[in-house]
């Protein structure tokens, strides 16, 4: 992968000794203290496209060692909000252990069982490659995974293969199915915040859209995710999430009052 990732989840403050910009001022995830959030009317609704692949559009998903990540064809798009548009690149997870939530942003220090992430690259940059390190290169859609009371057959779509990539580095090819059902059904609520990868390089290259309604799967699916992956050859993949970074002089903003 990028740069042979040799860092860990172990010890995140000593990312910056090879990556430098993971010691920068405007880090992601953060928490998000709701009462000084700023209501920005502007933000409007975020607008998927080609977010529904049929079953005949096989995609990579792998087990990277840190996450696992489903790619994406450019061909799903969005308008995060404002006029600009960005393409898919792909999807992954971040999450806890059977006792311990693993999402990367908090709510007023709430930690949720789970976090999707949505890459995207913006379409005035040529490649993905060419927006990874532009301030303005990247938009990541992120949603909160909590238990409910039933089955989420969209993420089933992807829990139904962990366990053919249990293993570092293995990689299985999945149908194509509805991604947009992966994000809560309203996508006209959410915080904006200007920041970063949350895994080395750490870019500062990401516009963030955290939505405010979760997202719920049962308990034996938030189950199967946090028990069936491993890296370096039997080590459990578990509470894959950087801690809370500082805000310093950034604000945060709400599509909502
Ligand atoms: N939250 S996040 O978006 O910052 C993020 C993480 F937190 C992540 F932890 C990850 S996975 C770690 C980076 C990585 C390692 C290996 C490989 C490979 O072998 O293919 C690929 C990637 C991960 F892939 C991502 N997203 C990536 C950022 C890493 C480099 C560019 C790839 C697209 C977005
Ligand atoms: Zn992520």
């Amino acid at each position: 992968g990028p740069g042979d990732s040799h860092w860990s989840y172990e010890e995140p403050e000593r990312w910056g000794e090879h990556y430098l910009a993971c010691s920068g001022t405007m880090q992601s995830p953060i928490n998000i203290e709701t009462e000084k959030t700023i209501f920005s009317p502007q933000l409007r609704p975020i607008q998927l496209s080609g977010y529904s692949l049929p079953a005949s559009k096989k995609l990579k998903l792998k087990n990277n060692g840190h996450t696992v990540v489903l790619e994406l064809p450019e061909s799903l798009a969005i308008t995060g909000g404002s006029a600009q548009q960005y393409r898919a690149v792909q999807l992954h997870l971040h999450w806890g252990s059977p006792t311990t939530a693993g999402s990367e942003h908090t709510v007023n220090g709430k930690r949720f069982a789970a976090e999707l992430h949505v890459v995207h690259y913006n379409t005035k940059y040529d490649s993905f490659k060419a927006a990874v390190a532009q301030p303005d290169g990247l938009a990541v859609l992120g949603a909160f995974l909590e238990v409910g009371p039933r089955e989420n057959p969209f993420y089933q779509e992807i829990l139904k293969h962990l366990r053919k990539i249990q293993g570092e580095d293995e990689e299985v090819l999945v149908p194509g199915f509805n991604i947009a059902g992966l994000l809560p059904d309203s996508l006209h609520l959410y915080f904006r915040y200007n920041g970063s990868l949350t895994t080395p390089p750490c870019f500062q290259s990401v516009t963030w859209t955290v939505f405010n309604q979760t997202v719920m799967l049962s308990h034996d699916q938030i189950s199967v995710l946090v028990t069936s992956l491993q890296y370096d050859y039997g080590k459990p993949l578990q509470n894959n999430f950087r801690p809370p970074q500082g805000l310093h002089k950034r604000w945060v903003l709400a599509s909502f009052e």
